[in-house]
């Protein structure tokens, strides 16, 4: 018994680090792997402005679900096809959402249906903050009202020049609820610009963007920034995945916790991590000028 167990954990372990994980299809979603390590996510509904509908939420959580524990991918870039980063929810899903509702008289049984249906939502923008592997977005065009909660919960932005963004959620009567109003305020540091934007949904463009520390750069071209961005992408992927996966998690616990809960927890995860063998592959080849240590798959 135990050498079958023993055989087919050996057998998960070379299945996971010498064959290439199969992706799912997704309807709403291009995936590419267009270097070693690095998957470009692509929202993928143009005709449409690239809205949010209901397929596309749950194909988000699901994509980002599966590249966390696709060994091959160490860096996920998000980009968007056509005009539009994305116009946001989809308008016409959300009307479907009210004639469901008012199918039922009781606000009890009406509210569980939102509250489900907005807990789901939450969880699928959450798993790029779930997703161990550091997400890099690229945004062009129009960002709007579930992109910025989207765009919010990766790790780094960057723009072209004729990118603008949009906390529309107020003109549309409702308050964001998906992480907007979360992430974005610690991610600019400054409370009194993002109440302003978040209050007023007025447009802010890629400089403002650049000027409130939202964005990390700005580019001329959609192409110039992807070609920059995949450079940076390739670059975070020869560095220990173990480094890597660890660092963006204690960033993510940190921002959420004590400083002091956050040393804690560092402590308690290096205590295991520094006897990985990425620690002493990645400290000799920096004693030895090494510039090409290889990291087993994880
Ligand atoms: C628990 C829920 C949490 C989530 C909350 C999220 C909230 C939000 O996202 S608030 C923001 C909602 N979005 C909007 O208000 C944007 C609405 N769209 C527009 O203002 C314009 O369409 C836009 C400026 C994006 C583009 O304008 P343009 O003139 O260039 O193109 P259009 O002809 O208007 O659009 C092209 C086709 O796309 C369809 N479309 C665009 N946006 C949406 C949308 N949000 N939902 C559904 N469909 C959308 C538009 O109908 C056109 O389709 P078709 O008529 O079939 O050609």
């Amino acid at each position: 018994m135990f050498l079958r167990i023993s055989n087919f954990k050996t057998g998960v372990l070379l299945f996971k680090n010498m064959s290439k994980m199969k992706l799912s299809h997704y309807h709403t979603l291009k995936i590419e792997n267009p270097k070693e390590f690095v998957y470009n996510v692509q929202i993928n509904r143009p005709e449409k402005a690239n809205a949010m509908n209901n397929t596309m939420w749950l194909e988000i959580r699901k994509c980002f679900d599966e590249l966390n524990e696709n060994p091959d991918c160490r860096v996920v870039v998000l980009s968007a096809n056509g005009k539009f980063f994305t116009s946001g929810i989809d308008l016409y899903d959300m009307m479907n959402l009210g004639e469901e509702i008012s199918k039922h008289d009781d606000i009890a049984r009406k509210s569980k249906i939102l509250r489900t249906f907005i807990k789901t939502y939450q969880d699928c923008l959450t798993a790029l903050e779930k997703c161990d592997k550091p997400v890099l977005t690229s945004i062009h065009g129009g960002c709007i009202g579930g992109g910025v909660d989207l765009i919010s919960a990766a790790d780094i932005r960057y723009c072209t020049q004729d990118a603008w963004f949009q906390i529309k959620e107020t003109e549309i009567g409702m308050a964001a609820d998906v992480g907007t109003l979360q992430r974005m305020p610690k991610i600019i540091g400054n409370m009194s610009t993002f109440n302003e934007l978040a209050f007023t949904a007025r447009k802010f463009d890629s400089s403002e963007a650049k000027e409130i520390g939202f964005v990390s750069r700005i580019y001329n071209t959609k192409e110039s920034m992807l070609e920059h961005v995949m450079n940076i992408a390739s670059n975070i992927a020869i560095k220990s995945p173990v480094g890597v996966q660890m660092t963006k998690r204690s960033i993510i616990y940190s921002r959420d916790h004590t400083v002091q809960d956050g040393l804690n927890h560092i402590g308690d995860w290096n205590q295991i991590l520094l006897q990985s063998e990425d620690f002493v592959k990645a400290s000799m080849a920096v004693a030895t000028k090494d510039k090409t240590p290889t990291f087993s798959k994880l």
